[in-house]
């Protein structure tokens, strides 16, 4: 049984990046830029106004209270360049190009306008006021982004604003889920005595499409050793990434252990210092990744966002790896024993963090309202109301 961080060091050790591909930015939301982005054009790509206004000279001489004559309009998207003339204004829009020889924008509020003229009271309008500069932003040339950026809505529209259609990306892994167990039936089916309904899949399959993995193919196999071997050899030599659930505790038709040493698969690690989720195995064959998680629903959630949601992230460039983490007080007292670090389900408030009632490895219930899970080391053991616990924020 191996500690939690030696386990989650030899994941990093084992889970290297995938290749590059290029993508539409347009559909790369969640990917990671595999090279810098230089910027092609200065942004904002011309000096223009702020606001809707009046473009004007803002000379040092110039009186308090001015009547200007309006000498012509710069719209947005108006290709025309104008000359602005002394003692005079160039109606303007948001967004229009500034006319050569206008240094400052009054906003439209704040004149009175009377035909062809605009009172402008100057005391009031700071050299530059309402400009937004050529290159102020970012000059061409620059990085606009760098290789190792997430790609989020915000990195989107700025790398658009470039007129970039394509970016080169880290390729998201394909991931095969497989569950195993003569008692499971699919949802829909009638069961028999002894029989449930199969669930890890769908929680699985859920947690991997939050993450942004499209290419997965889900299987189920009996508690049959050859039709194991058959099923997990052929996913692994389709996926980047394969997740088996159940059969790898010590029952006597726990078979994935066994098939996993039939095909040549060399383990990492198997069984982890923390409950839920002992059982964990974790190996790699040709540089294809295998999990096995614990059947109990969930032990393979707790393993899932602990080990094998920082392996996907690995595979597709991310730095942030794990599960966003801080201290926060513990609303409630908890106590457990034992030598094994413990992960509970939590919900998060602003005030704290309160243990959720139903902690079983079987349960699910809790799972279902919790937002965060609280990670308790062997040496916490007990805690009271106010104690700072550490919380694993759950993607929402
Ligand atoms: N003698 C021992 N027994 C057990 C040990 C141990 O150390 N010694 N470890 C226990 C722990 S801890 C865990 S966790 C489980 C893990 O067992 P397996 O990975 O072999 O899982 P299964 O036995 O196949 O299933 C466990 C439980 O979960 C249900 N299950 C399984 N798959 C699904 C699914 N896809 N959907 C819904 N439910 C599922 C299954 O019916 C069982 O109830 O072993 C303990 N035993
Ligand atoms: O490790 Mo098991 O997941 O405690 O039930």
């Amino acid at each position: 049984m191996i500690e939690i961080s030696i386990a989650k060091e030899k994941i990093v050790e084992y889970s290297t990046r995938l290749e590059v591909e290029s993508r539409l930015l347009t559909a790369s939301a969640g990917y990671v830029l595999a090279q810098d982005i230089i910027a092609t054009l200065p942004l904002p790509l011309f000096t223009q106004s702020a606001m809707d206004g009046y473009a004007i000279r803002h000379d040092e001489d110039r009186v308090a209270e001015e009547w200007l004559t309006v000498q012509g309009e710069s719209k947005a998207g108006s290709e025309r360049s104008i000359n602005l003339e002394a003692g005079k204004a160039v109606r303007i829009f948001t967004g229009a190009p500034l006319p050569q020889g206008a240094t400052a924008v009054v906003m439209q509020e704040h004149v009175t306008r009377q035909g062809d003229r605009v009172k402008i009271n100057l005391e009031n309008v700071a050299d530059g006021a309402h400009i937004r500069y050529q290159g102020q932003q970012i000059q061409k040339g620059e990085v606009a982004l760098p290789m190792g950026s997430l790609l989020s809505p915000g990195a989107i529209g700025f790398l658009a604003g470039f007129g970039i259609t394509h970016v080169a990306v880290y390729r998201k892994p394909k991931v095969a889920i497989l569950v195993t167990g003569d008692e499971l039936v699919d949802a829909g089916q009638p069961l028999k005595p002894g029989e449930i309904y199969e669930s890890n899949s769908a929680m699985l399959e859920a947690a991997l499409l939050k993450e942004g993995v499209e290419d997965i193919r889900i299987d189920a196999v009996h508690d049959d050793k050859a039709e194991l071997v058959a099923k997990l050899d052929g996913l692994l030599k389709w996926a980047d990434l394969v997740i088996t659930s159940g059969g790898i505790s010590v029952g006597d038709y726990d078979y994935v252990g066994e098939a996993i040493d039939h095909l040549g698969v060399q383990t990492v690690f198997y069984k982890v210092k923390q409950r839920p989720g002992k059982p964990l195995f974790f190996g790699e064959k040709g540089g294809k990744l295998l999990f096995a998680l614990p059947g109990n629903p969930a032990s393979s959630l707790v393993c899932f966002y602990e080990y094998v949601f920082p392996a996907l992230r690995l595979l597709y460039g991310r730095k942030d790896i794990h599960l966003q983490s801080f201290r926060m007080p513990s609303l409630k007292a908890y106590s457990f024993k034992g030598e094994r670090d413990e992960f509970l389900k939590g919900l998060l408030t602003p005030e704290g963090v309160m243990p959720l009632y139903g902690q079983e490895s079987f349960a699910l219930r809790s799972f279902a309202l919790a937002n965060a899970l609280i990670y308790l080391p062997a040496s916490q053991q007990q805690v009271l109301p106010g104690d700072l616990v550490e919380v694993h924020v759950l993607p929402s």
